[in-house]
């Protein structure tokens, strides 16, 4: 089967997030399945450009409005991710340091589809599937079927994967001539609450759609910024597939970003080591239980409680406990949770940015990993924490209530349910609880790192769903 995967980021290219992840894997393990897998994505100036070796394999023109532009699709010479790798260079346009964040944002993603597609019209054969990611390709199987330079495109069977429905790229109809021309009575295919919707467009022109996780997919036909009615008029194409982790990347035993290796039967001396690591980098007492928070500083991982429960966390405890916060985000947070340096100097830090390196040493260092989240759609740090043994503590929500069960329920982690500073501190405070039960703390470690997320056991549900899909697709012909 020839699939390809059309996305924003993909580790280690540029990663944002948690799309960065699962781009940057599934592939892999879909190729080795025996598939053909590939990915496309824009080239943006990171530093994997200048450190890999390219070829140019198709020049292009393409326009968006009245602006003509040339574009380039160059293929990353040996196959460093473990599958095929293709950039769209467009000057001026995707080649700037940053993925999302400039206002010119909307131009450039559909410029990006454009390309893509004008692309693949000279493709001699066919993808088999093409899986798009979020709403950044959401125009793509609107393309396919309605734009008027596309129909070869017409049968390619379209999958699109919601990785977070929050973000949809709304566009004024006054912007629609930097569409490619297509079919305006089916322009009603583009919107929805009266503007062009890409994320709405691709849950309504796409053949199947999937979700993250299935509590996620339950979760939109109620909260789904704007389109509950949408996903359940949809629901019949919809599905809900949980995401792997790369194993082979995530791994304690052999995480080259990590200082002492361990596994298993070695979690309690490997832990203790990295913490030691860790906290003596930020100046913290390794003795002492150290909490986590890794994440984008925003509303939706309910980050914006963070400072005050952090706060009456550290004040109730006295210097018993540590807490690290890795992330960025919303100024306001960033500036609550740097303000608490002040306050506990001996037992908080706050490392403001984006720090691949310092993320595995906290998952391998940290006791605890806090994720509050008011919306989650898979979660991969929860999982990331598991296969470091490192507690994961948990809002019931979205992927988190797929993959966490609280202790007391014979489980892995523990779980609360409002995303709200009383739950939080009561967690946090079952977590000290637990921390000083050695016995009951390295048999939780042992049970985490044997839970198995590995993609190689999800892949084969995505590969089911695509031939599902062809196998429709030559029964209607
Ligand atoms: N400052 C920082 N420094 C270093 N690393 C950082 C970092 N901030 C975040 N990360 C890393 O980014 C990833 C975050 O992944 P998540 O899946 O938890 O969230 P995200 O909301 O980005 O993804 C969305 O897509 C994914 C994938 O489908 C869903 O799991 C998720 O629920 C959905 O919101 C992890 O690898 C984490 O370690």
């Amino acid at each position: 089967m020839k699939i390809l995967h059309v996305t924003a980021e993909c580790y280690p290219v540029a990663k944002v997030g948690g799309l960065g992840d699962v781009a940057g894997a599934l592939p892999k393990y879909q190729k080795k399945l025996g598939h053909t897998a590939m990915l496309v994505m824009p080239m943006y100036k990171t530093p994997f450009l200048n450190t890999h070796q390219w070829a140019v394999v198709h020049k292009g023109q393409a326009s968006l409005g009245d602006y003509h532009f040339n574009f380039t699709i160059i293929r990353e010479e040996g196959q460093s991710l473990g599958f095929d790798l293709y950039l769209v260079d467009i000057n001026g346009l995707l080649d700037r340091p940053k993925v999302y964040g400039y206002p010119d944002d909307p131009q450039r993603f559909i410029a990006f589809q454009t390309a893509v597609a004008t692309w693949l019209q000279s493709w001699k054969s066919l993808p088999d599937i093409v899986h798009l990611h979020d709403y950044h390709t959401g125009l793509l199987p609107f393309y396919f079927k309605h734009g008027y330079g596309f129909r070869r495109l017409e049968n390619v069977p379209t999958v699109l994967t919601v990785h977070n429905a929050e973000y949809q790229g709304w566009l004024d109809w006054r912007n629609s001539s930097w569409l490619p021309a297509f079919d305006e009575w089916k322009s009603g295919l583009l919107e929805w609450n009266k503007t062009i919707n890409p994320l709405a467009s691709a849950i309504k022109n796409a053949w199947a759609v999937t979700t993250v996780s299935p509590s996620y997919l339950q979760e939109l036909r109620f909260h789904s910024n704007g389109l509950e009615a949408l996903f359940e008029y949809e629901k019949g194409k919809c599905s809900g597939i949980l995401n792997g982790i790369d194993s082979e990347l995530w791994n304690p035993q052999t995480d080259g970003l990590l200082e002492h290796h361990y596994h298993a039967k070695t979690v309690t001396a490997g832990k203790r080591a990295n913490k030691k690591a860790v906290s003596e980098n930020f100046g913290l007492n390794p003795d002492k239980p150290l909490f986590t928070f890794i994440g984008r500083l925003v509303g939706e991982k309910a980050a914006d409680l963070l400072p005050d429960s952090l706060a009456a966390f550290l004040r109730e405890q006295n210097g018993a406990a540590n807490v690290i916060v890795l992330g960025s985000g919303e100024p306001e947070i960033e500036a609550g949770l740097q303000g608490l340096k002040g306050y506990f100097p001996a037992n908080y830090d706050f490392y403001k940015g984006y720090s691949e390196q310092l993320s595995h040493a906290l998952y391998a260092g940290a006791d605890f990993l806090l994720m509050p989240s008011r919306v989650e759609p898979c979660g991969l740090n929860q999982m990331y924490a598991l296969r470091y043994g490192t507690v994961p503590l948990v809002r019931r929500t979205g992927g988190l209530r797929d993959t966490i069960t609280d202790i007391g329920d014979n489980g892995n982690g523990l779980c609360f349910d409002q995303a709200s500073i009383g739950d939080i501190l009561m967690t946090m405070n079952r977590a000290m609880d637990l921390y000083a039960q050695p016995k009951k703390m390295e048999a939780l470690r042992f049970k985490m790192m044997q839970i198995d997320h590995s993609w190689e056991k999800t892949v084969s549900q995505y590969i089911d769903l695509y031939q599902s899909l062809i196998d429709q697709n030559k029964q209607s012909r």
